[in-house]
């Protein structure tokens, strides 16, 4: 094992003009793990997911994965080196089956060109691959269907299959459950828990804490740009900070309803 932790981010600030998204925040991923990075809205998680992938850039502090410093590197280097994220909006291509959907995933690992990655979507060896992460996600009996079809648990799962063809060692998850119903959310944080079983390190970033605390075994909680808690689930949540960085939340939405 790597004397590094995977994933680590030191002091990482994000300014968007005057407001501080992200302020000063510093954790560490280990291989293996699965950690919950949790916070109420606007806290800054989304953007601390962003600077770790280079959709934006950090105006200070920086992100090393194993060791080895990403801010110079461009997102599909990035992908290259071991990154993948698996976003709340789920846009796979339309026309085209699910399996050949998860197969362009992996063969756009491997091309700087998008176009390319279409054309070798024939490929025998990433069809397999296609089809074996469909399995991992378990819609491999929808493999021939459409994505227009189907419906948004589905979907989700797919999502999850086309990051995983990336043969990620650290899989970003941006609200995977977000618009699912209970059963559907439960079914898919077990997944998500399989796959980190089978050595896929994990960043969850989710605001169903009850599937949180059920499948990470450490969370980081951000609020309002800022790290304010870090560690086992069920200690972190009784923390006053944190149950009031909830509950103050959960007023200003109150507040807010009130005066719509
Ligand atoms: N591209 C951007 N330009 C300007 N401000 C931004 C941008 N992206 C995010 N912000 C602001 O940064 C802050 C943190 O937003 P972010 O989306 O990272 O929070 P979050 O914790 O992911 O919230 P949520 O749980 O609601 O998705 C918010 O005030 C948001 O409005």
């Amino acid at each position: 094992m790597s004397a590094h932790p995977l994933l680590a981010i030191e002091s990482v600030t994000v300014r968007f003009g005057g407001l501080l998204a992200v302020d000063d925040v510093s954790f560490t991923v280990a291989e293996g793990e699965l950690l919950g990075l949790i916070g109420p809205n606007g806290a800054g998680k989304t953007t601390m997911l962003r600077a770790i992938t280079g959709v934006v850039r950090p105006t200070s502090g920086q992100v090393l994965l194993d060791g080895k410093r990403l801010n110079e590197h461009a997102i599909n280097e990035r992908i290259r080196m071991g990154l993948a994220l698996s976003q709340q909006l789920v846009r796979p291509l339309r026309g085209i089956s699910l399996q050949d959907n998860v197969a362009m995933a992996a063969a756009s690992s491997k091309t700087r060109r998008p176009l390319g990655a279409l054309l070798q979507v024939s490929d025998a060896h990433e069809l397999a691959q296609a089809r074996q992460e469909l399995e991992r996600v378990g819609i491999a009996h929808l493999a021939e269907q459409s994505p227009a079809t189907q419906p948004l648990g589905v979907l989700k799962r797919l999502e999850l299959a086309r990051a995983l063809a990336l043969k990620p060692r650290l899989l970003l998850l941006d609200e995977p459950l977000a618009g699912l119903n209970s059963k559907e959310a439960h079914g898919l944080a077990d997944t998500i828990a399989e796959i980190n079983a089978q050595g896929v390190t994990v960043v969850l970033i989710e605001h169903n804490l009850g599937e949180v605390l059920r499948i990470c075994r450490r969370l980081v909680v951000l609020d309002n740009g800022r790290k304010i808690a870090e560690g086992e689930p069920q200690a972190v949540m009784a923390q006053p900070v944190v149950r009031s960085a909830y509950l103050g939340s959960e007023t200003r939405a109150e507040e807010e309803a009130d005066h719509a």
